[in-house]
This record gives structure tokens, C-alpha cells and sequence, in this order.
């Protein structure tokens, strides 16, 4: 089952909604303008539906554009339950654009020449990123070009404020909810996913903590500089696109610089880069050999010394190599047939075999990439190039999944316990998902038509989160949404491709199964989708050549090689050669290490069977020996699993777009331009943004997050009452913003289940709830810290007053100083703590409360002089004179040397007596006095 087989009966072109757009937008300007000129008497059009007199079209790159009705329909009833703040102004635009931050404040009609102009001010000021509600528009400037677009190579690039607000964004919610956040970029190729998403994962790893000094940052950065370089090709729009297939850049010199960091991460990675040099250097020579037909049997090869070179490399023979590529094994009923291969088979060889190896190397860098990634963070990337690690998940998790299910329902079953394993895998997960970015290359392979599969796929998941949810929702709950959104639906595209009986790509499997030929299977297809309006002839006409109209343009395809690079097989002759007894390189035989166990463990070897050029689990090729899946399969199984971690994530779009086709930077080209606004749907976006309702919250919800707005005695806060709490809520945020002039509108709508709110209401609510936080938060601080430096005070003032020196004459004459520390003491070890154990003995033995302190015993009431108790009061002589200082000129009491006192009991200060002398009392140090004998009592 496919995630996007949602039916809908839209089959209408891109073309033809736009055409009835621009009809819809010339006849809403001329409202707008008959408006401006106070026109009498004539009745405004409605905005839906387009009536009235057609304008001639005009161009496309020329005013009037097309456009979507404005916001606010003046002639259209307000829904029930739901209150419409303001209409929309009809301001003129203003020369303010490049300011405006976010496409629905825009002034005036919403038209996409509105959209554009604000665009391409924006750009020229430099402001490269735009928002529509919560989504972001990314234009590239092409400042970077050349930067080889890893994390350590965006390190000097600052973020941008709106690129921060999505990391923030994802960041909160994932902690308010737990649920996992996918941040989802799009756009065609060269359109700057990549750039952007190294700049989001810094900025992710910057608020999770730790940034770059953290193990799991260093892993992932060294992981992107070995994967960006092999992974790199250039595509018709991109000099450095994020690929694995493709034309490799093979001409260029690789900067030293480049190369040395290449190395050092293949280091920090555990991969042993003379294991990796090796093989891709075998790859590139085996593009130096070329066999052709000779007198003989065999083929002649040109090019024998790279040949030998390539064998010695891959530690194998130079005759097991050409025998392992010239020749086939057959099976004819049970009998194997060893033929030689002519000069184009041999060839082909040789090319699986450079892709095998590429392929695996590849496979096995992202493999212990992911490995390290997972031992040391929750962040992740969901990326094009790392799917492997959410296919292996996903295989893991279904062979746990088909376990679980019974005999009648165990698909089913199996499905739910599947879906279950991945969410809860990817609980607290933020992904960064940079996929493929459409392609159009003249003419365009199978690889493409996967691309192309995914970027609808990925077109396809915007649709439904953004436009046909929130429209069914309101549908539902008898909302009646006064903006009508008309997106175009690329369903029909993605059935075409995938369905699963007559899509292209099951046809072409079926192709490959009865080993057909290209020609064979163009008519085909051509036949199965003769009324599809989405499939036709290119000009001119060619029996291998097909064109798909995609929501972003026509392609033009060539099947020549589909079927060969669909069934994307090696022979066994091939893989035999890397079989440890024959190959002395442990990297070549561990790359081919599941297929060589499953050839070995039968005696016959070879026996004709072919395996996958791509990288096989193990456990598919213990189903027989044919390969189980090619590679459209591969790739739908994939872009399912994908599919399935993103359902349950909570997405976060980024809509990425190319300025110019030449990759110039700073150049704005409206063509290019107006091409992806249409294609990306920015229009309908903004439309539904401003003037539908493009969220929703379960009542309960939208209570717990804004009851901060309104008085707290007022609320009813009970489940019953959770509708008219939402309601107060809602007419206290009105009535504090109602003085205040929008330009987009802040309606809601109360549904059944949900209250439905425009993003302007949003975007106040949050301002609100904001603003009432933070001025709680200073409310709060205010009081904790009068509190506190009241507190303080109160305490300074008593520690003042118990610390004050008896006679302050004593310190003042500095006479008796306070002991020294001995020196050289070792101040005791914070961390040396005693045994629990020995604490816990101790404590019983002395009978002694381990939770609390031990009391402190009373002061006693007598001395004790050699053996003998002596009770208070008893009679001392005067040692000294105290105070010692008499010459400060206080007027207390004093003791001379000799007198006799009255020592009545002990002080509270420590080593102090109280004495009474001529109807004082003082506190003596103990040292002044001395016992008289004789008077004791
Ligand atoms: N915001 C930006 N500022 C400066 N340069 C940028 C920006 N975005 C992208 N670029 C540059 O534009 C080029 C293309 O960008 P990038 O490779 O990210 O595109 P992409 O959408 O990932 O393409 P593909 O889908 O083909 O991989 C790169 O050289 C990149 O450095």
C-alpha cells in the first residue's frame, strides 16, 4: 500500500488552473479598481467562479498575473460560528516589500505578480528568505556556489533569523508535545536544499546543546565531507548536486585542501582510506578499458595494463578479472552452459561492475556513518542519500512486525505493528529531510523518472498537509470557508508512475520479467495510458521516447536503458572472483560479503544466477536464488518507509527556489521564477494562509495553550464548558486587538471537534500569549526578587549585629589576632566523601538519627578544673585587664588586673563567661579569669 493512493477526481493540468486563476484575478482587479474609482452601481463580482466578460490573456512574464480572489469576499456571508475581524484593505503597494517579512501581510490583490514583485524586492535588498504563515520561502542567490556544502564548510555562513524561527519552532514543539519534527525542504535541483539544511542542522545542534564540540557533530560533519564528494554530480541546474548516480566529475582536480579534510574524516569515520582509495581508483580505471570484438572467440580488450592495474588493485588476478567479465554461466534446465560474452555484453559488465563497487563503498560509508550517528545523538538527517539507514530500520522493524500477525488479519496486523515500531523509533526525532530535487535533463533515464517520482511524492505530502486536510477538516465540520482554495492535485502523476498494476514502473517490472525490449515496453504504456492526458508523444515521435507532464514540467524520457538499469543485476561469474580464496583484498570481498555467502553455500560456483549491483540484505537472498526486487522497487520500498517516519511526524516546511539558471549569483530572473512559484503552489498557499483556515485545535487544546489571555476567575475550565472557554478566550484576544489595523484576517471558526483559525488569528494569539508570558515572567521576577533583597537585608542586618565583637575595642587594638590557618594545610577534598556504609555503622553505634542533625547539647551548668565539677556562680580574680584597650574611649565597664567577679554562668559566645561586676554584666573570655580557691562553692 502507498501512503499518497488518495483518489481525487482533479485532473485538471497546471496550465488550466492557472489560465482559469488569471481569469479570476483580471476580473477581481477590475472590481478592486472600479472600487478605488468609486465607481457607482455596477455590483462586484464574486470571487468565485469567475464570470463575467474575459480580458484577453496576457504573457506570462507581463502584468496583469494571474491570481487568486483577495481575501476578503465582500459579497460572501460570514459562516456560522465564526466572527471575520477585518476586511482586507485595498491598499496600494506599498515600496515597502522588501520589508515585508511574511507573503500575507501583503497590500492590495493577491495576485501573483503581487507575490512576485514582493519577491524580488525582498531579493534585492538581500532578504532572501520569506514566510506564508508557518512555511518558509528559501531564493537562492548563489553566493556559495563552489562551497562544498558540508556542516564544517557552512561554519561562517550566519543563519538567518527565519531559518533560526524553524529550528526554534521545531525544537518547542518537539518538547511541548514529544511528538517528532520533520523539517521538509523542496524545490527543484540547485534550488539550495542542501545549503539550507547544513545551515539548519548547525543551527539544531547549536540549540540542542553542545554545537560542535559535541562527538555526535563531529561525526556527522566528517560523515557529510565523505558523502558530499562522493555523492556530488552535476545536473542540468546544480554543478554540485546532492546525487550518487550520475556524471561523476571525473576532470576536475580535486583541490588538496578538500582532499586532506576528505582524509581526515575518513578517518574520524573508522574507515581506512587506502581500502576506499583503492576501489574508486579501480573504478576509474575500469573506464579506461574497453573490450571489443576480435577474430577469435574472445573479445580483445584495449586498454590491458588498466585492466591489470584495476585486478591488482582489487586484489584479485588479471585472468580471473577478464574471465569473470568476458564470460556467463547459464542454466539450461539444470545444465550449466559457460558462454563467452561478445564485446557489448562485456562492456556492460564491466559497467555493473564499476557501479557495484561505487555503490557499496558508498553503502558502506553511510552504514558506519549511521552507526556512529546513532550511538551519539537524537538528531538526525532524514537525507536522499542516507536512506539506507530508514530502509534497515524499517527492515528490522518488519521482520519484528511480520511475527506479530496472525493467519486471517496478519497484513494488516503486521502493518499496525510496523507503523507503531517506526513511531516510536522516531519519538523526540527532528529530521532534516533533503530529498532529490526535480530534474529535467535532455533526454531523462529511469534514475530520473525515481527523482522525479519523489519530488511528486514530496509535492504530493505538502498537498494533503496544507490544502486538502485543511479543506476536508473544514468540510467535516461544516466550516464554511469563505477563501476557496484550488490547488492542483498531482495525484493522477504519482498514479501514473506508481500504481500498482499499470503504473510505468510495475509495467516495467513486468518488462524486465518477460524480457522485453525498450520499444516493447514505450508501446505498452502508450496503450495502458492512451486517455491519460498526463502521458504523451514527445516531438518528434520516437518508439523509446515518452514525455510526463509533472506538477513542475514536462520531461522527456528515453527508455534505451531502462529495462538494464531496472533489472540492475551482476553476474555470478563476476562476484565469484571477489570470494576470499581468490582475492587477497578484504574490502573488495566485504563488499560483496552477502552475496559471496549465499553463492558458497551451495557447491556449484558459479551456476548462472545474477545478484543485485546494489548493495542486498542478506536475508533477500536467502529467498531463492533470482534477485527478489530491482531497483524501482528498491526505491518505492524506500520512499514508503520514508513516507511512513514522516505520517507521524509533525512537518515543518521549507520551499526552496532557484533565482536564476545559470547558478549567477545575485540574479533574478522572473521567467525561472514565476515558473517555480506556480509549480511549488505559493499562491494557493498564500491564499489559504491569509484568508482560510489553514489550522485547527481540538477545543481542549486551544484552551491549555491560550487560557493565559483571558481573566482566570472568568474561566470555566471544566470539559463540559470547554467550547464557551474557548469562545472567552477568543472575544478577549478580539477586543484587544480589534483597535489595531490588519491587513489579513483574523477569523475562527468553532467546529465540532476543533476550533478552526486563520494564520492572522494565530499569529496574534501567539503574539498575545507571548506578551502575557513575558509580562507574567517580569511580574514574577519582580516580586522573587524584592523578595529576595528583602530577604537579604533583613539577614545582612542580623548577621551584622551577632558578628559585631563583644568590646569592639579588642579587634580594633589588633592585640589578639585571630589564629592562622596552620600553613600548608590542605584545604579538605569536596569529592572525598566518606563510605555510606562506615556513615550509616557509625551512626547506629551512637544511636545518632542519620536524617537529622544531632541536637546541641545545652551549655553546661559548671566548669570542670582537674577532676572536679565546679557549679556557677563562682568567684574568679581578674588575670588581665579587660577590655585590654582602654584608651578608645568607651565609657563601659572595666576589669582590672586583681579583681574579684562574680562569674554567674556560660555565655552563648563561644570560650566567654558571664560576669557580674558593680551591677554590670559582661562577657569575658575565659582566659582573663582564673579560679580563687579558697571562695569556691
Ligand atoms: N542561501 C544561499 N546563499 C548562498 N548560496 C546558496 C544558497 N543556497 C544555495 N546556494 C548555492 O547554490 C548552489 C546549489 O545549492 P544546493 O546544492 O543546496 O541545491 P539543491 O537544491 O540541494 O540541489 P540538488 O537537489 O540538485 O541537490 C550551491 O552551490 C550552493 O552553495
Amino acid at each position: 500500500m502507498h501512503i499518497w493512493i488518495l483518489r481525487t477526481d482533479a485532473s485538471s493540468s497546471n496550465e488550466a488552473v492557472h489560465l482559469q486563476q488569471r481569469l479570476r484575478s483580471l476580473s477581481t482587479e477590475l472590481v478592486t479598481l472600479r472600487n478605488r474609482l468609486h465607481v457607482q452601481g455596477g455590483q462586484p463580482a464574486t470571487v468565485k467562479g469567475g464570470g463575467g466578460p474575459v480580458p484577453p490573456l496576457a504573457p506570462v512574464s507581463t502584468a496583469p498575473q494571474p491570481a487568486v480572489p483577495p481575501r476578503s469576499a465582500h459579497n460572501v456571508p460570514a459562516p456560522i460560528g465564526s466572527v471575520t475581524q477585518q476586511q482586507r484593505p485595498q491598499a496600494p503597494s506599498s515600496g515597502s516589500s522588501s520589508n515585508l517579512e511574511d507573503l500575507i501581510h501583503l497590500h492590495g490583490p493577491l495576485t501573483e505578480d503581487a507575490v512576485m514583485k514582493c519577491l524580488q524586492a525582498r531579493f534585492q535588498a538581500s532578504n532572501f528568505y520569506t514566510n506564508v504563515g508557518p512555511i518558509l520561502l528559501c531564493v537562492n542567490p548563489y553566493k556559495e556556489v563552489g562551497n562544498p556544502l558540508t556542516l564544517s564548510s557552512t561554519r561562517g555562513i550566519a543563519l538567518s533569523p527565519q531559518l533560526n524561527k524553524v529550528v526554534q519552532e521545531a525544537v518547542r514543539q518537539q518538547s511541548e508535545t514529544g511528538y517528532p519534527q520533520a523539517i521538509i525542504l523542496s524545490g527543484t535541483s540547485g534550488s539550495g536544499k542542501s545549503h539550507v539544511s547544513m545551515l539548519l542542522l548547525r543551527q539544531l545542534f547549536a540549540v540542542a546543546g553542545g554545537g560542535p564540540e559535541t562527538d555526535a557533530f563531529k561525526h556527522l560533519a566528517a560523515a557529510f565531507t565523505v558523502l558530499r564528494s562522493l555523492g556530488s554530480a552535476k545536473t542540468m541546474t546544480n554543478s554540485e548536486s546532492s546525487r550518487i548516480y550520475g556524471d561523476t566529475r571525473q576532470d576536475t582536480i580535486e583541490d588538496s585542501n578538500r582532499f586532506q579534510a576528505w582524509k581526515n574524516c575518513l578517518g574520524i569515520l573508522g574507515i581506512p582510506f587506502l581500502d576506499v582509495v583503492r576501489v574508486l581508483a579501480a573504478v576509474l580505471l575500469l573506464g579506461n578499458v574497453q573490450f571489443m570484438d576480435g577474430k577469435g572467440l574472445e573479445v580483445d580488450v584495449k586498454g590491458e595494463a588498466e585492466l591489470n592495474a584495476v585486478a591488482g588493485l582489487l586484489g584479485v588476478s588479471g585472468g580471473a578479472l577478464f574471465r569473470g567479465l568476458t564470460s556467463r554461466t547459464h542454466n539450461a534446465r539444470g545444465q550449466l552452459v559457460k558462454s563467452v560474452c561478445d564485446a557489448n555484453m562485456s562492456n556492460m559488465t564491466r559497467d555493473c561492475l564499476a557501479k557495484a563497487l561505487y555503490c557499496r563503498t558508498v553503502a558502506t560509508i553511510v552504514r558506519r556513518a549511521n552507526s556512529l550517528k546513532r550511538l551519539g545523538s537524537t538528531l538526525g538527517t532524514l537525507s536522499s542519500d542516507s536512506n539506507e539507514s530508514v530502509h534497515n530500520q524499517a527492515e528490522v522493524t518488519s521482520q519484528h512486525a511480520s511475527t506479530i500477525g496472525g493467519s486471517t488479519n496478519a497484513g494488516s496486523k503486521s502493518m499496525a505493528a510496523l507503523n507503531n515500531a517506526i513511531r516510536h523509533a522516531t519519538d523526540g526525532f527532528i529530521g532534516i529531510l533533503d530529498m532529490f530535487g526535480f530534474e529535467e535533463p535532455k533526454p531523462s533515464q529511469l534514475e530520473h523518472l525515481c527523482i522525479n517520482l519523489c519530488a511528486e511524492t514530496m509535492q504530493h505530502f505538502y498537498n494533503t498537509h496544507i490544502f486538502k486536510s485543511s479543506i476536508e477538516s473544514c468540510r467535516d465540520e461544516g466550516i464554511n470557508c469563505e477563501v476557496e482554495v484550488d490547488y492542483v492535485d498531482n495525484v493522477p502523476c504519482i498514479d501514473l508512475v506508481s500504481s500498482l498494476r499499470t503504473g510505468l514502473l510495475s509495467m516495467l517490472d513486468v518488462e524486465c520479467s518477460i524480457r522485453g525490449t525498450a520499444e516493447s515496453y514505450v508501446s505498452k504504456i502508450k496503450v495502458q495510458h492512451k486517455n491519460n492526458s498526463r502521458l504523451f508523444d514527445p516531438k518528434p515521435i520516437d518508439p523509446r521516447l515518452f514525455c510526463i507532464q509533472h506538477f513542475a514540467g514536462k520531461v522527456v524520457y528515453d527508455a534505451t536503458d531502462f529495462l538494464d538499469t531496472n533489472k540492475d543485476v551482476i553476474q555470478d561469474d563476476l562476484v565469484a572472483v571477489f570470494y576470499k580464496h581468490s582475492c587477497n583484498f578484504g574490502f573488495a570481498t566485504h563488499l560483496f560479503g552477502s552475496e559471496l555467502k549465499a553463492l558458497y553455500s551451495v557447491e556449484t560456483v558459479p551456476r548462472g544466477v545474477s545478484f543485485r549491483i546494489s548493495p542486498t540484505s542478506h536475508t533477500d537472498l536467502l529467498n531463492g536464488d533470482e534477485p527478489v526486487s530491482t531497483l524501482t522497487q528498491d526505491f518505492h520500498t524506500r520512499l514508503d518507509n520514508l513516507l511512513r517516519t514522516l505520517v507521524h511526524a509533525r512537518p515543518h516546511f521549507v520551499r526552496c527556489i532557484c533565482s536564476n539558471s545559470q547558478e549567477a549569483a545575485n540574479r533574478f530572473e522572473r521567467g525561472i521564477v514565476v515558473r517555480q512559484i506556480r509549480s511549488l503552489q505559493v499562491l494557493e498557499t498564500v491564499n489559504l494562509m491569509a484568508g482560510g483556515y489553514p489550522h485547527r485545535m481540538r477545543f481542549k487544546a486551544f484552551n491549555m495553550r491560550y487560557r493565559c489571555l483571558a481573566p482566570f476567575a472568568k474561566l470555566n475550565r471544566t470539559e463540559e464548558k470547554v467550547t464557551d472557554d474557548c469562545n472567552l478566550i477568543l472575544q478577549y484576544v478580539m477586543d484587544s486587538i480589534g483597535k489595531q489595523q490588519s491587513l489579513v484576517s483574523t477569523s475562527y471558526a468553532m467546529g465540532k471537534r476543533h476550533i478552526f483559525l486563520s494564520e492572522g488569528i494565530r499569529q496574534q494569539l501567539e503574539k498575545l500569549r507571548s506578551e502575557t508570558r513575558q509580562k507574567a515572567a517580569t511580574l514574577i521576577q519582580c516580586c522573587w526578587r524584592g523578595w529576595h533583597c528583602r530577604y537579604r537585608m533583613s539577614a545582612i542586618r542580623r548577621e551584622k549585629t551577632v558578628n559585631q565583637p563583644p568590646v569592639s575595642r579588642t579587634a580594633i587594638g589588633g592585640t589578639r589576632p585571630r589564629p592562622q590557618p596552620i600553613a600548608g594545610t590542605p584545604p579538605p577534598d569536596p569529592n572525598e566523601k566518606c563510605d555510606a556504609k562506615i556513615i550509616q555503622q557509625t551512626c547506629n553505634l551512637f544511636g545518632l538519627d542519620l536524617e537529622r542533625p544531632p541536637p546541641v547539647p545545652p551549655s553546661r551548668s559548671y566548669t570542670v578544673t582537674g577532676n572536679t565539677k565546679l557549679g556557677y556562680p563562682q568567684t574568679r580574680v581578674m588575670k588581665m585587664t579587660y577590655p585590654e584597650d582602654t584608651t578608645t574611649g568607651d565609657d563601659g565597664p572595666v576589669l582590672l588586673k586583681g579583681d574579684t567577679v562574680l562569674v554567674v554562668g556560660a555565655s552563648h559566645r563561644r570560650g566567654h563567661l558571664i560576669v557580674e561586676h558593680k551591677h554590670c554584666t559582661l562577657h569575658v573570655p575565659f582566659q582573663f579569669l582564673e579560679l580563687k580557691q579558697s571562695v569556691n562553692i
